[in-house]
């Protein structure tokens, strides 16, 4: 599926750009539908994209923010990826949003990763908005090169819902929305900045396993055509 590119001088013009047009889509969704969904990524990329979107006007209380993945640590944690969204997106207009988080006090991150599943069935797919971000090893959500789950977690037939990941280069146990969960968003999106990454990008583009760079999956078999949000 061919991916369309959109390139920016900075970060700042990325992320006010970016915010611009998720807010759109979050208040055609709402017009359509009455409600709107948005499942957003961690990691330090998205910190002013998260800022200028939560300034934006639309109706808050009817959108429904999740994560497209988090690490298995409770929100008080550095790591946190709800700590992340909750300082930086769920402030200023977008403090009225609802905010459903994946990470859930359990005994395991397989406890936690069923009990999100059960919770995240309240929103209505397909998601209308999700923003993927990409690591140097082409991964994205927690879909990382080597991960224990990383066959279930691409396989289109696997349901849609939350399964953990392990892998080199994760850190703790994730919870992650499978493929299936995220492929077929209204407005998908991959939002990457730097040189490092757009190397990253195009080497995911070109021939080899989905495994190696599960980006790949997104970038050839998403139902949605992605748009890549990229600045310097
Ligand atoms: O939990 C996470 O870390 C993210 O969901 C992850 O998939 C992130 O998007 C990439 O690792 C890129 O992270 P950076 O933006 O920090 O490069």
């Amino acid at each position: 599926m061919a991916a369309t590119l959109h390139s920016f001088a900075s970060g700042a013009e990325l992320a006010e750009k970016l915010a611009t047009a998720v807010a759109e889509k979050l208040i055609a969704g709402i017009a359509a539908r009455g409600a709107a969904s948005l499942a957003v990524s961690g990691g330090s990329t998205p910190k002013a994209f998260f800022q200028a979107l939560s300034r934006k006007a639309l109706d808050w209380p009817k959108v429904t923010v999740t994560l497209v993945d988090e690490r298995f640590v409770p929100a008080d944690n550095p790591r946190s990826n709800h700590l992340l969204v909750a300082e930086n997106l769920l402030q200023n207009e977008a403090g009225h949003a609802v905010f459903l988080p994946l990470y859930q006090p359990a005994a395991t991150a397989e406890e936690a990763a069923h009990l999100a599943t059960t919770a995240t069935t309240a929103i209505k797919p397909p998601f209308d908005v999700a923003i993927l971000g990409m690591g140097n090893d082409g991964h994205t959500a927690s879909f990382f090169p080597g991960g224990n789950n990383l066959s279930l977690a691409l396989d289109a037939a696997t349901p849609r819902g939350i399964v953990t990941m392990e892998a080199d280069g994760a850190g703790e146990p994730r919870l992650t929305f499978t493929f299936s969960s995220l492929q077929d968003a209204r407005f998908l999106v991959l939002h990457i900045e730097g040189e490092a990454k757009k190397t990253v990008l195009a080497k995911a583009e070109g021939a080899g396993e989905e495994q190696e760079m599960p980006i790949r999956a997104v970038l050839r078999r998403a139902a949605t055509p992605v748009d890549i949000y990229w600045a310097p």
